[in-house]
């Protein structure tokens, strides 16, 4: 029998457990359909796409993880993957967190993938994992910005907001999942960071240690209000008659 430590294996953790309160009334927003399936199978479908994904930790809604369990075995899924369900916290950062202490000692690479994000192809997924198992510790998936950016004074809503300043838009990336890590790296930013973050890798800037960002894709898009819905379900039709599912 050889003594050689078995591979360091890469998970993905998905934060399902936010209520979607920009789309409006509902379920939670990771169990509503996407042509006739939760948007949470289609999340989890994205992971497991990888061949190099071999658990997906899935932080559903507090109430909702038995729910949750129920759906992921009623969906046909990749048998070569291990599937775990944690319930989730008040803050997609805790939701995180929970999602990272359900990990075994074997995981060390550690990809966050909002359950939000159910149509980033594969090609993105391998790249993360690719950057850091080329030696990056922190890597982020982010496209360039279409639109001009101002820097506001935010004001009331409705009312106009003086600009300060127009960033350089060339320097500027919109910044999508999944975000991968070194699971130390990951750890110790969880473990250390506090305040509000809306996404992991700044927790990781927060340490000083360094991020890079890789080419996204159009189709990682968040669904965040209900255009965004409509927009998924045309990316699903094309795909349907694109690549035949
Ligand atoms: N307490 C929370 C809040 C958010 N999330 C997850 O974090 C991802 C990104 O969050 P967002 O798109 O903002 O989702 P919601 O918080 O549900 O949206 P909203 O702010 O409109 O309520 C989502 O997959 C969401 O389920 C989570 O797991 N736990
Ligand atoms: C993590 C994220 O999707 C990267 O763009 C984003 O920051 C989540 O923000 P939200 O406010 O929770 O939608």
């Amino acid at each position: 029998m050889s003594d050689a430590a078995p591979p360091a294996r890469t998970a993905a953790v998905i934060p399902a457990a936010g209520r979607g309160v920009r789309l409006g009334p509902g379920a939670p927003k990771a169990l509503r359909a996407l042509n006739g399936t939760p948007m949470l199978i289609h999340a989890v479908r994205a992971m497991a796409a990888s061949r190099a994904v071999s658990l997906v930790v899935v932080v559903a809604p507090p109430e909702g993880a038995a729910e949750v369990k129920n759906l992921l075995d009623a969906h046909a899924l990749p048998e070569r993957t291990d599937y775990l369900v944690v319930p989730g916290g008040e803050t997609r950062q805790e939701s995180v967190r929970l999602g990272l202490d359900a990990l075994p000692d074997d995981i060390a690479t550690v990809l966050v993938h909002d359950a939000a994000r159910p149509l980033v192809p594969v090609d993105t997924v391998d790249a993360v994992i690719e950057a850091v198992r080329d030696g990056a510790v922190a890597v982020v998936p982010a496209v360039p910005l279409a639109d001009t950016v101002k820097q506001v004074e935010p004001r009331e809503k409705g009312e106009p907001e003086p600009v300060l300043a127009t960033p350089d838009r060339a320097a500027l990336r919109a910044v999508q999942t999944p975000q991968g890590f070194a699971r130390d790296t990951l750890l110790r930013a969880h473990r250390t960071v506090t305040g509000n973050v809306t996404d992991d890798a700044s927790m990781v800037e927060q340490l000083g240690e360094p991020v890079v960002v890789v080419p996204g894709h159009e189709e990682a898009f968040k669904v965040t209000r209900p255009l965004d819905l409509v927009l998924a379900e045309a990316v699903l039709a094309r795909r349907r008659v694109t690549d035949g599912f």
